[in-house]
Parts: C-alpha cells; sequence; structure tokens
C-alpha cells in the first residue's frame, strides 16, 4: 500500500508557496543574466536523451524545494513498491507493472507469491514466433496467400499506443506488410479501412483488455461478418483472427482459436500496454527485433527512475517542474510538441497516458482533493502547431509550459530541411524565455521606417512578454530504443506526479458513467417511440434525433 499524505500539508507545500510569491515576478532573462551556469545546472543526460530544463522559472532553491516535497510525498518508498509487485492500484486491487514487461533483466517480479516473468517470456516468445510466420509469408490465409494487410481493431489503450509507434517508426517497417487501426464504433471508421483490404490477405488482430468493450466488440463482429460473407467457412477464421486480451474465455466464445490468443495480466494498465501482447501490431510492422529494442529502451528508463537520485532523474525532475506551474503558477495545461513528424502521435497518446491516469479528484482515502491534480494536455508536431495556436502560447493571457522534443538527426535527410526545422525548435524555446521588449519592438518600428505615431500605436501589439516556461528535449535518433526510453520518460514523469499529488493513477472510474448511460439509451433508439426518461435536454435530443432520422 501506498503510504498517505494530503499535498498541501506537506512542509516543503507551504515553502514552495513562499518562495513563489518571491519568484512569480522574476524574468527568465535576468535568471538566465544572473547565472552563468544555468544550461549545465538545469541539463541532464539520459543514453543520446537530452533534457534542458533551464528555461524554467526555477532557480537552485526551487528545484531543492520541489525535491523535498518528492521525498515528503514518499516517491522512493513509491517507486520501490510499484517495481516489487506490490499492490498500489488500490482501488481494483491490483499491481501496476508495466515494467515487468520490458524487464529485460528478467529479474523476478512476483505478484502473489509468483513470478511473473517466466508468463510474461512465453508470451513474448509467441509473439516473436507469430510475427516472424506472419512477416516471412510463411502464415497462409485461408487461400494460400500470404498476409499483407493487418487491422488492429481496439480503442483507448488497445489502440492510441499502436498507432502512435507504428507512426513514429515508419522508418523500420516492413514495405510487404501494412498496419490499420480501427477504433471508433462510428461504422465509418471499419467501412473506409474494409475498402482498403482483401479478406484471403487480411490479419485481424481483437486487441481488448476485458474484450468487452462496445465499440471494440461492435468493430469486431462486423470484421468478422465482412470476413465470412466472402470465405463462408467458419474454419477460416482460425487463419484471419488473433485476440489480444486477459479475458479467455470471451476470446473463446467469439470463436477465436486460443492458439491465436495473445494474453496479459490484470496488471497491465491499458494506457500502458503498448508494450504487452497489444504491441503485436507493432512487432508485425517493424518486427520482432525492433519491438525487443523498444522494450530494451524502456527497460533503460525504468532502470533510471528506479536506481538514479531524484536530482538526477529526468523522469522525476519533468515531474517536478510540471507541478511547480499546475500547483503554484495556476497553468491548467501542458503542450507536447515534438519537432518530428513522425510522432505526430505522441501528445495525442499522452493524452490518455496522462489524463486518464491523474484526471482525478479524491485522494488516496477518499477525501476531496483541495488542490489541481493532472493538467490538460495537447499538442501537435512542430512546426504545424507554430501556425496554428503558438500565437496563444507567445501572447495570450494563459501561461502554457511547453516540452519541445526534436532528433539532432533525420530518419529522412532531405536537403536543408532538418536544419530547418530545428532552427525553428531552438528559436521557439528563445522567443518564448527572451520575448521583445516595448523598447525592441519600437526600434524595429523605427528601422521599418514607421512614424513616431504608428510605432506609438503599434508597439504593444508588436511586444512579447517572454518569460514563457519550456522544457527541451534533443536526443540522437528516434530509433524503437530511443523512442521506449521517451514513453517511459513520461509514463515515470506521470507516476511520480499521482505519488505527490496523494491520488491513484492507475485506475479509470470516470470513464464508466458515460458507459452506462449509453448502454441503457441504447433500446431506446430501437424505436421511433419518443422518450420521456431523460431531463428535458436529453429527452429533446433523442426525441429530435428520432424525428431527424425518419424524415
Ligand atoms: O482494452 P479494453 O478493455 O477494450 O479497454 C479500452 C479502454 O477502455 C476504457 O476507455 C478505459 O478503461 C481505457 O483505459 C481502456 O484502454
Amino acid at each position: 500500500m501506498l503510504p498517505n499524505h494530503r499535498f498541501t500539508s506537506l512542509p516543503a507545500y507551504a515553502q514552495l508557496q513562499a518562495h513563489y510569491d518571491v519568484l512569480k515576478d522574476r524574468h527568465l532573462r535576468d535568471l538566465f543574466a544572473d547565472d552563468a551556469e544555468r544550461f549545465p545546472k538545469f541539463t541532464r543526460q539520459f543514453d543520446d536523451i537530452l533534457l534542458d530544463f533551464s528555461k524554467n522559472r526555477i532557480t537552485d532553491e526551487t528545484l531543492g524545494l520541489l525535491l523535498q516535497l518528492a521525498e515528503q510525498a514518499g516517491l522512493t518508498e513509491a517507486i520501490g513498491k510499484m517495481f516489487s509487485g506490490d499492490k498500489i492500484n488500490r482501488t481494483e486491487d491490483r499491481a501496476v507493472l508495466h515494467v515487468a514487461l520490458r524487464n529485460r533483466a528478467n529479474t523476478p517480479v512476483i505478484v502473489d507469491g509468483a513470478d511473473v516473468m517466466p508468463d510474461v517470456n512465453e508470451v513474448l516468445a509467441h509473439m516473436k514466433e507469430f510475427s516472424e510466420r506472419i512477416r516471412s509469408g510463411a502464415w497462409k490465409g485461408y487461400t494460400g496467400e500470404a498476409i499483407t494487410d493487418v487491422v488492429n481493431i481496439g480503442i483507448g489503450g488497445s489502440d492510441l499506443g499502436p498507432v502512435m509507434v507504428t507512426e513514429a517508426l515508419k522508418p523500420y517497417a516492413s514495405p510487404n506488410l501494412r498496419v490499420h487501426f480501427v477504433s471508433n464504433v462510428d461504422g465509418v471508421h471499419i467501412y473506409e479501412t474494409l475498402q482498403t483490404v482483401k479478406p484471403e490477405t487480411t490479419l485481424f488482430l481483437i486487441a481488448s483488455k476485458t474484450f468487452t468493450t462496445q465499440e471494440t466488440m461492435t468493430n469486431a463482429q462486423t470484421a468478422r461478418q465482412w470476413f465470412l460473407d466472402t470465405a463462408k467457412d467458419e474454419a477460416a477464421i482460425a487463419k484471419h483472427f488473433a485476440a489480444l486480451s486477459t479475458n479467455k474465455s470471451a476470446v473463446e466464445k467469439f470463436g477465436i482459436d486460443p492458439a491465436n490468443m495473445f494474453g496479459f495480466w490484470d496488471w497491465v494498465g491499458g494506457r500502458y500496454s503498448l508494450w504487452s501482447a497489444i504491441g503485436l501490431s507493432i512487432a508485425l510492422y517493424i518486427g520482432y527485433a525492433n519491438f525487443e529494442e523498444l522494450l530494451e529502451g524502456g527497460h533503460a528508463m525504468d532502470v533510471h527512475f528506479r536506481d538514479t537520485p531524484p536530482e538526477q532523474n529526468l523522469p522525476v525532475l519533468l515531474a517536478l517542474v510540471g507541478i511547480w506551474y499546475n500547483n503554484f503558477f495556476g497553468a491548467q495545461t501542458e503542450a507536447i510538441l515534438p519537432y518530428d513528424q513522425y510522432m505526430h502521435r505522441f501528445a495525442a497518446y499522452f493524452q490518455q497516458g496522462d489524463m486518464e491516469s491523474n484526471g482525478k479528484s479524491v485522494d488516496r482515502e477518499g477525501n476531496p482533493v483541495d488542490w489541481q491534480t493532472g493538467p490538460i494536455i495537447w499538442g501537435e508536431p512542430g512546426t504545424n502547431g507554430q501556425h496554428a495556436f503558438y500565437q496563444l502560447i507567445h501572447q495570450g493571457t494563459k501561461l502554457i509550459p511547453c516540452d519541445f522534443l526534436a532528433p539532432a538527426i533525420s530518419q529522412r535527410p532531405l536537403g536543408d530541411h532538418h536544419k530547418i526545422l530545428l532552427a525553428n525548435y531552438f528559436a521557439q524555446t528563445e522567443a518564448l524565455m527572451n520575448g521583445k521588449t516595448a523598447d525592441e519592438a519600437a526600434d524595429e518600428l523605427r528601422k521599418a521606417g514607421k512614424s513616431e505615431d504608428e510605432i506609438n500605436f503599434l508597439t504593444p501589439f508588436k511586444e512579447f512578454s517572454g518569460n514563457r516556461p519550456t522544457n527541451s528535449i534533443l536526443f540522437k535518433r528516434l530509433t524503437p530504443h530511443t523512442l521506449g526510453s521517451l514513453i517511459a520518460l513520461y509514463e515515470h514523469k506521470i507516476f511520480t506526479q499521482g505519488i505527490i499529488w496523494d491520488i491513484y493513477s492507475f485506475d479509470q472510474w470516470g470513464v464508466e458513467l458515460g458507459k452506462q448511460l449509453a448502454s441503457r439509451i441504447l433500446p431506446e433508439l430501437q424505436d421511433d417511440v419518443p422518450v420521456s426518461t431523460h431531463d428535458s435536454s436529453t429527452n429533446g435530443l433523442i426525441n429530435a434525433y428520432k424525428k431527424l432520422r425518419g424524415e
């Protein structure tokens, strides 16, 4: 069990509050001017990943107090408990062991008295064997043809991770195998996907931890029917459907051959499951050896997180900086901005990872929190974001801490593209930090030949306050190993914040209510009789829908 505390009662909280009152008016420009050592002081290296957090509104004292906060919240003990298989997800009475899925050291991890590693290794061996047979063409479909297309049907954690990783690692993909992802229950999603594939050469992966999720089951049934419309023979299903799930009996009931089931366990959270059997589409797409590299990268970050003192620990530092803005500056959101087109789903992935984990409002004893918990996560790849929403980041009224991520070497070197991309990457954090003073803005206008009247009018619009904080994460190249480390970096950041905020990060009760109500409403949509069982808005909307569809 994790120890409890009230976040706002930790001694360091009050000290940070007092410290904030002093520091809040200081400008990053001045902090840099005052301390020539800021860059070496506030950068950390892990493998070939450099974290520069010097462009944050912190001093040595801030960092010292934030580190005390982490210590007072029992972070070190909590990390130990996660790694040792303690049931830290108490509301579901489960261990939290995505780290065991990528435990390349293969040291025993005990849950309920048994080592989970033999099971983990067995599923990995199955994934290896299966993916190699599919990729080599040795696996034949029901007409004797090799598989050319894989359709992963899953949603949430059974979709977002594989989508993000297969997009990010496209350069490692086999040209002979395409992957598709169907998540939305909107029939349009599966319809459009099925237009592009053939039953004879398609493998469907039904990815669902519970194997009960309505969207996934509906899409899976539609895929099954579409397949049988051509194949005619139910025996052919065994060659074209596999299941990635913890629910063996539901998989069997669906008609999937148990030999094609890839299992995982209740100690794998959906949003932390890309490292498990849920990653099969990744292994198929980039090959098992590359999938293993992804695991290696995750494991390397796990070891760093578990064994490195907090002041050198990248996930802990990212978490603390986030808390500084979230709980003291009142920042509501955080932007994740990868300067790498292949990482275009990275922010979307951590929208679930972070917001489903830390979007909680009761503490670990069940009391309402009176402090802010998880931030709103959003973002798009640079430079597209620059031409869309950066205006607000630079000159809006809201403080938006941003993470800027970029590889030093492009996966697709092409002329000057990467230098131009990185020039923007460096320029943005510099601009956000320094801003542009009124004098600088006026000077520029003067040089451009504007009259004094025009200068007076235009200056306030051309001024940038700056002092807007950023982290820069610069890495060598987006390899499977590095991506694995980057994902684990953010996972452990989320863990650290959850511990400090005294919330449970590994349940997700908040997604249940909408599901319950939808299942109550679905039968009401089957006929045209007006409904009156809801509030006037919901009744009105349902009845308007019934009218519209009937016209
Ligand atoms: O894999 P499953 O069981 O289909 O769940 C899919 C998703 O369902 C819910 O939205 C949540 O519980 C998510 O965390 C989960 O990832």
